[in-house]
């Protein structure tokens, strides 16, 4: 056992290096390196061409090829990294794996042979010996020499150097280190150029020590071992990651010696990042939180685009009939990759994960639909169960993306991959040594000419594009997007989050799974071969190639990533130009290659005009509308009075004082609480969830909520009740803790003490959408709500929790939720008067309407309590005003008690009949607003460090 630890040891050691670049890469960029590895595998060729074919000496070629590998990483950071700044983290990621790719044709243009650990050079004038029984040869030595002093010396750089101190800066706080001085784009230049040069350091090291192994596989692996270490560390601490890479190299050895095979050790790393990553759920949360996503679903079809879709179906059918058995074969391959390809669809466009194992998905659902298809006889049973198995491994596989954000999918699903081709695949039950796959039969014709099989395919296709499309376009899509934009919003709109989620993977596993089974049957013999790893990877770059938006994408991009090389004989080169040819695409086109196709398609006549939710339709709802927003409608800032000027609404729609055009009348104002009753009912909101009884007792009760980050105590035992129809205010200096007690009462994060309860039920442990469900609906501070979503479509979501849209209605296309949540967004939009900006993407509006638009979404939820953080925040004051007598009406007319947060005292006074100030995560006063302003250690505390507060909104009243 000794000598496998010292054997792990010595190979942590090189995988520490590595790990350590890709915390360093973390750091500074945000996400997953995926060509880390193989720009180390790219300094590997480099020495191992020097060294043979130049005849360097080693020990001169070694540097050389750190450097080499340290300038091809600064490249990619410059050329294609800094270019992607600001889009979402999942694009720069799949940028990399795309370089990842181009690096190795890179490297075995370097060296043509590939780089076989047999023949590759190891280190001379280092010591070899037996260690127990276990030969250590020259390089296992140059490892245990060589990294520590490498290591040492990255550690004293960037501890001790002016650099080294500038790299981590720029690293932890770019913005901070610009203010200061430091050229953080520079250093972060500098990170990933060290990075390239020990992923070099480890690559040349660990290539002599693996035997033979393709090309192909020794840069993921690689980079898996470096991410398992790295994982470990929270993607923060070198130290703690190279540590953790140690543990790795032995568990490898260990699980070698014990026969575990390449097989096993997959495996073990896999749960290993699982394990990690579950752990430590905050792992990613900062990551791309607020990049901007281009629109995931575009327009409706023009009719011309209808058209000519069919045209492309028929001539794709018509196909069959003219070309040759092996073109028919090498096109049912596209069919089956443009399958699996809307499995990504779904997971990174609609979803905005990025999933590496959509390909080992396709081989589980191949398998499982081979052996059931062979031993029931009937195809359409193993299609099917082929389709459930995969839907369940994907479910399976994704569930730590419930709790993780970022890289975690990322991680998993690379890690499922290459275990899944190592391992899982091989399984007997599975592909095994390979099993011969039985023909479709239809109708009693066995479809066993490729060409009749290739229709077959096609009509596979049609079918993934209907569901694909069916997923997308209506409401389950719009919940995905919504939970894509902003989780946290979605779930405060009671969305179930990890309900639909797992819905989506379970969707796109199947999909994956139906592509499978397409390309499975479509072969005599199939292997672990026909679903590598690395298919994983193409299809994720076929899909975004051919552009993520657009269902037809996937079928782009597999007919020139999958379709070309099948057809043409590209040689090392064209496959070097292929991949260089879809990296521009993916750093120059967001939108792929099918997006300026579909902006002509879009062009021809007979362009779908987009149904808009006609305003003012409804007579009623124009009395209605008068009478909750005096004035008619909600006052609007400059941004929006300019879009106003254009109104989409005819002007007599919304009137003063509720006088109607047509002699209708709005009827009398509301006359407070008591006559409220009759309002709330001449207001047709929808039911209410939680009977309000006014008087009956407090609505929530929160006793000794408590919780702590670390040392810092954010709220230290706090008491507070709200009764039903009760207005009551929260004050308080920034850092008092008044967001984190929202953050509690609202269910998004757990009190380290005391309890919640809301109507009469302990809700502690319950989720924020749960709590949504009963009444309890918060707000957020900045009012972000989901940036790509249009006014209306948000107020659809909003819908959701009314009329939810499940998983199977999406599929089949049922349009009953669809339809009580248009009627619901309809009153809405006419309600709060943004029938002007119904279509418009909430991420182009002003601050003011999208406060108006949150506020709409919430009362689409009936509340009985809103919990409202900072509502007049990023408002102007005269809409400030306004918006304090829109609250009060919708206390006083829908009987909704308010909880607010708010630094502008004298809002808070014309609206709350309550106060309560904290500071430090205590109540320090509780009373009316009078008591609560003038009380000694509230003056001390809050209006001393803030006066200005005080005549923001004019003096108190
Ligand atoms: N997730 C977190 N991790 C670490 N510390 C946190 C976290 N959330 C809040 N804090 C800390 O808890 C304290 C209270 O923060 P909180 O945001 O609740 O105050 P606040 O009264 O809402 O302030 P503001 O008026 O500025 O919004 C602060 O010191 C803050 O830094």
């Amino acid at each position: 056992m000794i000598d496998p630890i010292v054997l792990g040891l010595f190979t942590g050691l090189t995988y520490g290096l590595l790990a350590v670049g890709l915390v360093l890469v973390y750091r500074s960029s945000r996400f997953l390196n995926f060509a880390h590895g193989s720009v180390g595998v790219f300094g590997a060729a480099v020495l191992s061409q020097l060294v043979t074919g130049a005849a360097v000496p080693y020990w001169v070629a070694f540097p050389l090829a750190m450097t080499v590998s340290a300038g091809v990483s600064a490249l990619i950071e410059v050329a294609v990294v800094r270019r992607l700044r600001g889009r979402p983290g999942v694009t720069g990621m799949i940028a990399t794996l795309g370089l990842s790719q181009f690096v190795l044709v890179l490297a075995l243009l370097v060296s043509s042979q590939g780089l076989n650990g047999l023949t590759f050079p190891k280190p001379p004038g280092m010591p070899s010996f037996t260690l127990g029984r276990t030969p250590v040869g020259p390089a296992f030595t140059a490892m245990a020499l060589l990294a520590p002093l490498l290591l040492g010396g990255l550690a004293l750089f960037l501890r001790r150097s002016r650099f080294g101190l500038a790299v981590r800066a720029g690293a932890d706080a770019p913005d901070t280190a610009q203010l200061n001085g430091i050229p953080a784009a520079r250093m972060t230049t500098l990170a990933w150029a060290m990075a390239g040069a020990v992923a070099a350091f480890s690559a040349i090291l660990v290539t002599p020590t693996q035997g033979a192994q393709s090309i192909d596989t020794l840069g993921p692996e690689l980079l898996l071992r470096g991410l398992a270490g790295a994982v470990a560390a929270r993607m923060a601490s070198l130290p703690v990651a190279f540590a953790a890479c140690l543990g790795v190299g032995v568990g490898e050895q260990v699980l070698l010696s014990m026969g575990a095979g390449r097989g096993g050790v997959s495996l073990a790393l896999a749960l290993f990042i699982l394990v990690a990553l579950l752990v430590q759920p905050q792992l990613g949360r900062r990551d791309g939180g607020q990049a901007r996503w281009p629109r995931a679903v575009p327009a409706p079809a023009s009719l011309a685009g209808r058209v000519l879709a069919g045209l492309a179906l028929l001539a794709a059918a018509g196909a069959a009939y003219l070309v040759t058995n092996e073109t028919a074969s090498a096109l049912t391959t596209v069919a089956g990759f443009a399958v699996v390809g809307l499995s990504v669809l779904l997971v990174t466009g609609l979803a905005g994960e990025l999933s590496l194992g959509q390909f080992a998905f396709a081989g589980i659902g191949a398998a499982v639909s081979l052996h059931v298809a062979g031993s029931t006889g009937n195809f359409f049973t193993g299609a099917v169960a082929g389709c459930a198995a995969a839907a369940g491994a994907a479910v399976l596989v994704g569930l730590p993306a419930l709790r993780l954000r970022g890289i975690a999918l990322a991680a998993t699903t690379l890690a499922f991959a290459l275990a899944a081709e190592a391992w899982l695949l091989r399984l007997p039950w599975l592909l095994g040594d390979g099993i011969s796959a039985p023909k479709p039969v239809w109708t009693g014709y066995a479809l066993v000419l490729a060409k009749d099989y290739y229709l077959f395919a096609l009509l596979m296709l049609v079918l993934a594009l209907w569901l694909a499309h069916r997923l997308r376009a209506g409401g389950f899509g719009r919940v995905v997007l919504a939970l894509r934009d902003n989780e946290d919003a979605a779930r405060a709109l009671g969305v179930p989050a990890p309900r639909r989620k797992l819905q989506l993977y379970a969707a796109a596993g199947a999909l994956a799974g139906l592509g499978g089974v397409v390309i499975g049957h479509g072969q005599t013999q199939v292997t672990v071969n026909s679903f590598p790893a690395a298919a994983g990877i193409d299809v994720v770059a076929l899909t975004v190639v051919g552009g993520l938006g657009l269902l037809g994408g996937s079928i782009l991009g597999a007919l020139l990533l999958v379709g070309l090389p099948g057809l043409v004989e590209l040689g090392i080169f064209g496959q070097a130009a292929l991949t260089l040819g879809w990296l521009l695409v993916i750093v120059t086109m967001p939108g792929g290659l099918g997006e300026p196709l579909a902006r002509l398609v879009g062009r021809l006549p007979g362009r779908q005009r987009s149904r808009v939710e006609s305003p003012g339709g409804r007579r009623g709802w124009r009395s209605r509308v008068a009478r909750l927003l005096p004035g008619g409608r909600w006052p609007l800032d400059d941004d929006d009075r300019r879009l106003r000027s254009k109104p989409a609404v005819s002007p007599e729609v919304l009137t003063r004082d509720g006088d109607l055009p047509g002699g209708a009348s709005a009827g009398g104002s509301s006359t407070g609480a008591g006559g409220g009753a009759g309002a709330v009912r001449a207001v047709r909101l929808p039911r209410r969830a939680v009977p309000v009884v006014v008087g009956a007792g407090a609505l929530l009760e929160a006793r000794g909520v408590a919780r702590a980050f670390g040392g810092v105590r954010a709220v230290g035992g706090v008491d507070l009740a709200v009764g039903a129809g009760e207005v009551v205010g929260i004050i308080g200096p920034n850092g008092a803790g008044k967001t984190t007690l929202f953050e509690i009462l609202a269910g998004f994060t757990r009190p380290d003490q005391g309890r919640v309860a809301f109507a009469g039920r302990d809700v502690t442990g319950w989720s924020p959408q749960r709590r949504a469900g009963l009444g309890l609906v918060r707000s957020f501070q900045d009012a972000r709500l989901f940036p790509t979503l249009t006014v209306r479509e948000s107020l659809l979501v909003a819908g959701e929790r009314l009329a939810p849209t499940g998983l199977l209605t999406a599929a089949l296309g049922g349009r009953g939720p669809q339809r009580r949540q248009e009627a619901l967004a309809g009153d809405l939009v006419d309600l709060f008067g943004l029938a002007a900006y119904a279509q418009r993407q909430v991420g182009e509006l002003s601050t003011g309407t999208r406060r108006t638009v949150e506020l709409a979404c919430l009362l689409a939820l009936e509340p009985s309590l809103l919990l409202l953080d900072e509502p007049s925040s990023g408002v102007s004051q005269a809409d400030g005003v306004a918006l304090a007598d829109l609250l009060t009406r919708v206390n006083q007319e829908l009987g909704v008690a308010l909880l607010v947060i708010e630094h502008d005292l004298p809002l808070l006074s014309r609206l709350a009949t309550r106060m309560v100030a904290m500071d430090s995560g205590r109540v320090i006063a509780d009373g009316t607003p009078d008591q609560v302003r003038t009380h000694p250690a509230v003056v001390a505390a809050y209006l001393g460090a803030d006066t200005a507060a005080v005549h923001r909104s004019g003096a108190p009243v």
